[in-house]
């Protein structure tokens, strides 16, 4: 599903991490690492908004050579996301639903199940961090991508908006054959999540527990 090709990411000519060939099956994935291990560098980098050397692809869609058809397949939600406070949450869902090929139902239907619905026309100025959370995962849930990638999702949210995303997570992977990255230190359920896998990353490298 997800293919490193002689990947390297480097900060001001400091390597972070490094990922000479490996491709991932479909699945879910939980991504474990100490602070400042590259969970964040990796996922972006995925996500095609950070630079890097090498390249990744989806199926055989290369990021560097289609990277507008390879960015339609991954969606990424950010560890704490920050977003225009000056538009509204409807807004924001117009933007993603035209650039990511949603429609209007699929994300009525996803405001509804995350009881979003009271304050998504309000100015993202107003929103706590919890409903900002909310939004920023039901943008990564819109359209039709293959890869959905989520930092540290269970941040700041409630135990009912929770129940809601372990069950999203589920029917997108079964149903739809989507695969998800997570990352999080705080620990996911394997319950809530069969068939949860666990992919480290020590010492600039990732290594798969599966
Ligand atoms: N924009 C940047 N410029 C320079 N160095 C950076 C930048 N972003 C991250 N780093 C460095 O890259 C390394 C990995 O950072 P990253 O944020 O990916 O780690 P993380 O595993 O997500 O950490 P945490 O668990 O603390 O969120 C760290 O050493 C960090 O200092």
């Amino acid at each position: 599903m997800l293919h490193f090709n002689q990947f390297e990411k480097s900060y001001s000519g400091h390597l972070v991490l490094k990922i000479a060939n490996i491709k991932l099956p479909q699945g879910v994935f939980w991504i474990k690492g100490s602070n400042g291990s590259g969970k964040s560098t990796l996922l972006k980098a995925i996500a095609g908004i950070l630079s890097f050397q090498g390249d990744i692809a989806i199926g055989t869609i290369y990021l560097k050579d289609h990277g507008i058809a390879y960015r339609k397949l991954v969606n990424f939600a950010a560890a704490e996301p920050l977003f225009p406070e000056f538009l509204s949450g409807a807004e924001m869902i117009g933007l993603f639903a035209k650039a990511k090929g949603g429609g209007i139902d699929q994300a009525e239907a996803l405001l509804s199940e995350m009881r979003m619905k009271d304050y998504i026309h309000n100015p993202l100025s107003s929103y706590s961090s919890g409903m900002l959370k909310k939004l920023s995962l039901v943008l990564a849930f819109l359209g039709k991508p293959k890869l959905i990638l989520l930092d540290e999702p269970l941040n700041t949210i409630d135990a009912e908006s929770l129940e809601v995303l372990y069950h999203w997570i589920n029917k997108k992977h079964k149903e739809e054959g989507i695969s998800f990255l997570l990352s999080s230190h705080q620990p996911l359920d394997g319950i809530k999540l069969p068939g949860l896998r666990q992919i480290n990353i020590d010492d600039k490298k990732i290594i798969l527990n599966f």
